[in-house]
Order: C-alpha cells, then structure tokens, then sequence
C-alpha cells in the first residue's frame, strides 16, 4: 500500500462526546466513514476541516501537520450535505471562490471555475444562481468548487442525501468517476451503505465515536463484528463461544456451522438463509427453534420479518410463502437454518 497521504488521529471533545479516531488514506484512495446517527462522522470531518479543534492527536496531510491550520489555510476542499453554495453568487462565481481566495486573478479563475463545470456537465450553467439549480445540478457545483482548488484531501458529507432516487442513481455513477480521476485522498461519510458500496475504495466504521471496523466491502460484509455492521450488510449476526463445529450464544443455545471455531466466536447467517415452519420440521434437528412473529416490513420484493425467541433473527420470505404461513405478529413459527448457511469465525481478531 503507498504511504498515506493523510495520516491522522483525532481526538475531539463535544460536551459529553467524545471522538478518538484514527484514519490514514492514500493518495488517490476513497474511504468511506460510515456510523450510526451521533457516532461522530460529522465531528470527525469538522476536526478534519478545522472547524472543530482537536484535543489531542495529530493531522498531517502529505507530511504538512495541519493541526493548527486554520480552515482557510488548509489544502482541503469539502462538500457539505446541503451543498451551502452561495446563494447570491453564480454557479461560475461559487466554483471561481476556492482559487480566489487562494490569490489567483479574476480571469484565470473564471478560467478555471469554467473548466470545472465543463467537467461536471454544466458548461453553459456558469451565470444561473443557485436558486435556479436543480439538487442534482447544485450537486455537481459543490463538487466542482470543491475540486476547483485541487484539494489534496477532498471530504464528502453526506454528498448524496439531498437527492431523490432518480437524480441519486446518476449522480453517483457521475461522482465515481471524479473519484477516480481525484488524484488526492478522499473521505467520504454516508449512511448508505450504496454509497460506500459504489465510492469506496475502504470503509471505515465508527460507533459511539470509536473505529468498530474497518476494510474493504468484501471483507467487512464476509466478517462483521458489530450489530450496527451485520445490519449494514443484511446479515444476522451472535457472539458466543465456540467448541469445534458449534457456537453457543445464549443460555445453552447454540447454532452448528460447517466452519470450525475456538473459543470467543461470531456466528451469521443472510435473512434469506433462514426458512419457516407452521410447526417443527422433520429430519434435520440442528439449528432449529421456536420462535414468535415479532414484525413484518418490505424489504425489495421480499418481505422481512422479525422474530423473537432464544436469539432475535431477521428472516426474507415471498410475499407467496407468507400467505401460506398466514403471518401476523404473535403468530408461532419454527425457525431452520442449515449449517452450511451460517458462517462462523473468531471473535478476537
Ligand atoms: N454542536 C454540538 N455540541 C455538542 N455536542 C454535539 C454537537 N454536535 C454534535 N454533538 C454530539 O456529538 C456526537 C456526534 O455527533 P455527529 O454529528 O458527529 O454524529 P454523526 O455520526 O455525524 O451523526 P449523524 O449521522 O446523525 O449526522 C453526538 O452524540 C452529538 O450529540
């Protein structure tokens, strides 16, 4: 892996929060922060901006410690979730700003704000005002006055959010591209786990202002180690201990796996894996329990239930196979899943 372009560990007070994160990205890297509500994402990009001090650690970008910088001096170009373009400057005088405020005439930043949008699709859109912006098109003028000053760290709130479905789907494909043609660090932090899918080159989770997790797609999505990340992947997810082919997570329940683990262990298995029964089903005894309709949504064109019993466990079924096990909540149910759906791996490492 090159060396990191951004090399830092923030430490960050807000009232009773506290943020102690540490991130490194390489140069032309994407990560992605992602975290439920109030983790600290936002706080950990502040403290990255400099809007929010640190109180200990460090933050060094392309080996400049930038700890002290005040905002506007730092090599840092961010695009905020609500975009905040300036509501009486032009999309072209928005873009022209960065390079502006950086010493550079007029004309060669209108030179450069125009290139800028050329690039992001909005040749000709330079003189509208941002009220006069779709949220797609006030999107890309973010990320061109974000880029516009050739950002060695480029940061993303969020950058997706304000957009409907449509809009959503094409600017993200839009935003890959300028991804990888950044060739400086990028961090970007979304709820979506699209997003991070689509963005990322890494993901890097935060709960309760800690680092949870961190990785690729593939290796987070085979591996969780949080709720909060089982959820993120659609799997569902136990810590127990483990003894050859079976973990045991509560009381004496224990789920069996084709995997062998020792000791402290996760055991997970996709909702889809999981099958229902009107009563207890014949042959296989493993991994088979009662359990009670706790909760039914749609989920894609499945639906997901929710059911109580010795463990919590999400379940994907047919809108058909739902007719036929006349589901309502309370309704009881035999739960199966086989042993060669689950995974288990250790729990400490
Ligand atoms: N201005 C503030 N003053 C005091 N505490 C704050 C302030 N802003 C945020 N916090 C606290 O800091 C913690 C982290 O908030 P932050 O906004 O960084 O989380 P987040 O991961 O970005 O959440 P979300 O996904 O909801 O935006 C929260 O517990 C919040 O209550």
């Amino acid at each position: 892996m090159s060396p990191a372009l951004l090399d830092a560990r923030l430490v960050v007070r807000r009232d009773a929060f506290r943020l102690d994160i540490e991130l490194r990205i390489a140069p032309g890297e994407t990560v992605a922060l992602l975290g439920p509500n109030g983790a600290g994402k936002t706080t950990a990009l502040r403290a990255l901006a400099g809007l929010t001090p640190l109180v200990d650690g460090h933050l060094t970008l392309d080996g400049r410690d930038l700890s002290d910088e005040p905002p506007e001096r730092r090599p840092i170009g961010v695009v905020f979730q609500d975009y905040l373009l300036f509501p009486h400057l032009s999309a072209r005088d928005n873009v022209a700003f960065g390079p502006r405020r950086h010493g550079m005439d007029r004309t060669s930043a209108h030179a450069v704000a125009d290139r800028w949008l050329d690039r992001v699709g909005l040749a000709g859109y330079g003189r509208r005002k941002p009220r006069h912006l779709s949220g797609g098109q006030a999107q890309r003028v973010a990320l061109a006055r974000a880029l516009a000053v050739d950002p060695v760290l480029l940061l993303l709130d969020e950058p997706l959010a304000a957009l409907d479905a449509r809009t959503r789907l094409e600017t993200r494909g839009e935003l890959r591209r300028h991804l990888a043609a950044h060739p400086g660090a990028t961090l970007l932090v979304t709820h979506d786990p699209l997003d991070a899918l689509v963005l990322a080159d890494r993901l890097v989770i935060v709960e309760q202002g800690r680092v949870v997790q961190e990785g690729d797609a593939a290796t987070i999505t085979a591996r969780p180690r949080t709720d909060y990340v089982a959820r993120l992947v659609g799997l569902n997810l136990y810590r127990g201990r483990g003894s050859g082919n079976t973990v045991t997570i509560a009381g004496d329940f224990a789920l069996t796996s084709t995997d062998s683990v020792e000791g402290d262990a996760f055991v997970a298995f996709p909702p889809a894996a999981v099958a229902l029964h009107p009563s207890r089903p014949d042959g296989s005894p493993r991994n088979t329990w009662p359990a009670v309709l706790a909760d039914v949504q749609h989920h894609g064109d499945s639906l997901r239930l929710r059911l109580d019993g010795p463990i919590s466990v999400a379940a994907d079924v047919t809108p058909a196979a739902a007719a036929r096990l006349h589901l309502e909540p309370g309704r009881e149910l035999w739960v199966a899943v086989k042993e060669t759906e689950t995974r288990a791996y250790p729990g400490d490492g």
